[in-house]
């Protein structure tokens, strides 16, 4: 019975969301552009979400959605007025679609693979707003790799006009199923050259 009615949960549309939208200034060039595999993050990220997805959207700026428009990508475009970061990115994609589930993800995260997603859809409980996994230090939720349930929007609304902008804050606000992540190194955020040249050492 149990897995009956969370079968039936689940059944909502699961929708990906590839965070594009941010401005990049600690790496000085789109982060979403870099190549770290044989496509760029935007397009290397859509390839491993499409597995668990209906659609994969782009999250992204309004400069974007007007260089990307003829792209034939599915875009969800920044549309919260005066809140910049990616909360935007998310709140976005739930005003468009409310009744789906977002499978959302940075950019930024290079080493992440399907193992990780794997382990994210398979310890989903979606009775709760959203399922992610404990970040580095085990303690606090990664805020930019969660699965958001469509009970979570409401919530989001009510933060945010709370003045509450932190996806990480919301995970905890909203008492998040929270697990540990196969390798927590994959969930590494590269956010400037130094950590981008760091890593192709190490790699
Ligand atoms: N749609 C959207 N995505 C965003 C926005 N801000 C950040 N992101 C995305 O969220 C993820 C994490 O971004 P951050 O590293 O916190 O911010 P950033 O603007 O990309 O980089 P910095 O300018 O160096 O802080 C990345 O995938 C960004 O592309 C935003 O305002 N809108």
């Amino acid at each position: 019975m149990e897995s009956e009615t969370s079968n039936v949960r689940n059944a909502v549309v699961l929708n990906g969301l590839v965070l594009i939208g941010g401005r990049s200034t600690r790496m000085g060039r789109d982060k979403s552009l870099l190549t770290y595999h044989e496509k760029n993050q935007r397009e290397h990220m859509t390839d491993l979400l499409s597995p668990y997805c209906d659609t994969v959207f782009w999250s992204v700026n309004k400069q974007q959605a007007l260089e990307l428009a003829d792209s034939g990508q599915p875009l969800i475009v920044d549309a919260i007025d005066n809140l910049v970061g990616p909360l935007n990115g998310i709140m976005s994609a739930f005003k468009t679609q409310p009744g789906a589930a977002w499978l959302v993800v940075a950019c930024d995260m290079p080493l992440l693979t399907s193992r990780t997603f794997d382990a994210l859809l398979a310890g989903r409980n979606s009775a709760k707003p959203a399922t992610a996994f404990y970040d580095s230090d085990g303690r606090f939720p990664e805020p930019l790799l969660a699965l958001w349930e469509p009970s979570v929007w409401p919530l989001l609304q009510e933060a945010v006009a709370a003045g509450r902008y932190s996806p990480r804050q919301m995970l905890m606000l909203t008492d998040a199923h929270l697990l540990t992540p196969p390798d927590v190194q994959e969930l590494l955020n590269i956010n400037d050259p130094v950590a981008q040249v760091a890593l192709k050492h190490q790699g």
